[in-house]
């Protein structure tokens, strides 16, 4: 089979079992090979064979409390009303863990002993065994301790030494060879010129796989040249359990990885059913498995999640780990494509008992949505997405007791957000502020809907001139919520560094030919954009750009920094962020709306502590553009 700009879509099961049944018929082995390792190099490693006792423990009955060793026949009749001695001859003091002496079947703990001159005083009587440990309670001579395939932990090192055990017979460390490929990919730490890569999926592959449990290292970067890559990918298989080829895997020009499979090997699968990762090239070469990730990060990192693991746990003889699951209602609609397995990233906290997920952004290029990651939500292939609210069941990547102390906000994005969730943090580090952006009035709908503690709002209600309060009558009149000033800002216009075409304010919209670059709609910042451009009597739709849409002021920013627009509405520290310069527009105030029991609630009453605290005042003063005199102020 050779390369064909036609990717398939299999579906993954189908994928996998194809993939398996190639490596197979290509003559590579089951089971990596086994090694007897001594018990201390031994965690993490994975049985080979099952591990019987060969020595009980205890070795002999022993004393499991500090006292006497008592005959317990000996004791009948002792009450504390008719306290009963024994001789010298009748006990013997122990402590704790030492054999029992012969003749003796009891301990009486020291704290019920009374010594009168050499007799001891007891004042009840006791049962045979009693606070004795026998031989073998914990482990018996020839039982089974430990099953073949098990990834050994410290208590099973530990066991496994009480058995009699100094050495186990465990899997070797899978070896995976990871070839970054690609012209234009450089190695970390290199100056990056306009069209460079940094070689950031040799970093986290190899990582992956360590934490997989394997020995794992990258080659060098490989050019796109067939001959070069095949003799990389022919060596690699001579040395490792598993290759990994990065890119080259879709239908570019420069895309050889599934050309030099199926001409070194075998390839098993080109495409399968799922998203990030579908043109992933799956197949074997010299008897050895080779996978091609695409380049994408999150695609690269999710391979190795969905491909790569099973596989190399296959390797080892174990079972491959599950994440453990969460139900979580969704917060906001989400639509997918059928057909294909989509694995959507999702932050993830606790509101009102129940857990929240906000799918993070998609692009299989946005590696911080997996940094940010709470969680993964598998949508299936035969399902076309979710609505908001929905119950959806969620692979977990961070612990549900730390989700459960985040503070969710969702709304309009500001960076003082970012600066409280960084003090928060670094007073409490079991404490997360996770902010998602999707403007003010998404932020308020959320609330309304209970998929947030907090939104952020700075939405001017044109019929009143004010902002936030007259929406959360119009939205929610029934509830009781409470509005927390957290800072004055100033919106301006984002131009480029110096203002070469000397834009003065907005009025140059409806006067100059300009190219404008835009927020979402609810977002507030475009909602004044549009009232100021009704009071300034200036048609939309005589401003160019005004469709063209980014999520977040510092989005806005980079466009402008790029050059793909001359101005955008924004605050100062995203002008300042991207070196732009800032031509000031209004102040306008910024609040985080609650439902009025959240300033009771314990889980957020170290922000509204933070937000009286002259240490993030001053914070704040240093991003520049924000005025903190009323920050704090409850409002409503
Ligand atoms: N015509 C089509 N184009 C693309 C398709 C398709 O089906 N038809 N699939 C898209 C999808 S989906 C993905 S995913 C990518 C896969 O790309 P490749 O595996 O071919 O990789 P490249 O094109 O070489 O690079 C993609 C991207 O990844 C960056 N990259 C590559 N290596 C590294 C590395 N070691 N560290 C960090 N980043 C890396 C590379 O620079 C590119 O930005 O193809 C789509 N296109
Ligand atoms: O695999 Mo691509 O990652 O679907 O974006």
């Amino acid at each position: 089979m050779h390369s064909s700009p036609f990717i398939s879509d299999v579906p993954v099961a189908e994928a996998l079992q194809a993939w398996y049944d190639a490596c197979t018929a290509a003559g590579c082995p089951d089971r990596v090979a086994a090694d007897l390792v001594p018990l201390e190099d031994a965690a993490g490693r994975v049985t080979a064979e099952p591990v019987w006792a060969t020595r009980s423990s205890p070795v002999s009955d022993v004393a499991a409390m500090d006292g006497i060793a008592v005959l317990a026949r000996e004791t009948h009749g002792a009450t504390p009303t008719t306290p009963l001695h024994l001789g010298p001859e009748s006990y013997v003091v122990v402590d704790t863990g030492d054999p029992m002496p012969d003749g003796f079947d009891a301990v009486v703990m020291r704290e019920q002993v009374h010594y009168v001159g050499d007799d001891a005083e007891i004042r009840s009587a006791v049962p045979p065994y009693q606070h004795v440990r026998s031989i073998g309670e914990d482990i018996s001579a020839g039982e089974l301790l430990l099953p073949e395939g098990h990834r050994l932990r410290p208590v099973d090192l530990a066991a496994a030494a009480a058995a009699g055990a100094t050495r186990v017979l465990v899997r070797r460390r899978p070896r995976v060879a990871v070839i970054p490929t690609g012209d234009e990919i450089v190695p970390i730490g290199s100056p990056v010129r306009r069209g460079e890569i940094l070689d950031t999926n040799s970093l986290m592959l190899v990582a992956q796989a360590r934490e997989v449990g394997c020995e794992a290292w990258a080659t060098e970067i490989q050019p796109d040249d067939v001959e070069r890559l095949s003799t990389a990918v022919r060596e690699a298989a001579g040395s490792a359990d598993l290759v990994i080829v990065i890119a080259g895997s879709s239908a570019g020009r420069d895309d050889y990885t599934a050309r030099i499979v199926s001409e070194l090997g075998v390839l098993a699968v080109h495409g399968v059913a799922v998203r990030p990762g579908h043109p992933v090239v799956l197949g074997a070469v010299d008897a050895t498995p080779v996978v091609g990730v695409p380049g994408y990060p999150v695609s690269a990192a999710l391979t190795f999640e969905i491909f790569v693991a099973p596989l190399l746990a296959a390797l080892e003889g174990a079972a491959a780990s599950q994440r453990p699951e969460v139900t979580a209602r969704l917060a906001r609609k989400l639509p997918s494509v059928v057909g294909m397995d989509d694995w959507v990233r999702v932050r993830l906290g606790s509101v009102g008992g129940q857990v929240v997920a906000s799918p993070l952004p998609r692009g299989a290029g946005v590696l911080t949505s997996l940094v940010r990651a709470d969680g993964l939500l598998l949508v299936p292939a035969g399902v076309e997405g979710h609505h908001a609210g929905e119950q959806v069941s969620v692979r977990l990547l961070r612990r549900l007791p730390e989700i459960e102390r985040t503070i969710v906000a969702i709304g309009s994005h500001d960076l003082v957000i970012d600066v409280a969730a960084t003090m928060l943090r670094g007073a409490d580090p079991t404490l997360t502020l996770a902010s998602s952006n999707v403007g003010s009035l998404g932020g308020l709908v959320a609330l309304r809907d209970g998929l947030c503690h907090l939104a952020g709002s700075h939405l001017l209600h044109p019929a009143t001139g004010e902002y936030t309060v007259p929406y959360l009558d119009e939205m929610m009149p029934e509830r009781d919520l409470a509005v927390i000033r957290l800072v004055h800002r100033d919106q301006g216009l984002l131009v480029p560094p110096g203002n070469p075409l000397g834009i003065t304010g907005l009025a140059d919209l409806g006067e100059r030919d300009l190219s404008y670059v835009n927020r979402q709609r609810g977002a507030g910042t475009r909602m004044l954009l549009d009232q100021e451009l009704r009071r300034l009597e200036i048609d939309p739709a005589t401003v160019s750009g005004y469709a063209r849409e980014e999520p977040t002021h510092l989005a806005v920013a980079a466009a402008i920094a790029a050059g793909r627009a001359d101005c955008g509405l924004g605050i100062l520290a995203a002008a300042r962020a991207f070196g732009l310069d800032f031509v000031p527009v209004a102040e306008e105030p910024y609040d985080l709306v609650v439902e009025a029991s959240s300033l009771e609630d314990p889980l957020l009453a170290p922000l509204w502590e933070l937000l009286k605290s002259a240490d993030f005042h001053a914070e704040i003063a240093k991003l520049g553009g924000y005025n903190t005199t009323e920050t704090g102020k409850r409002l409503r």
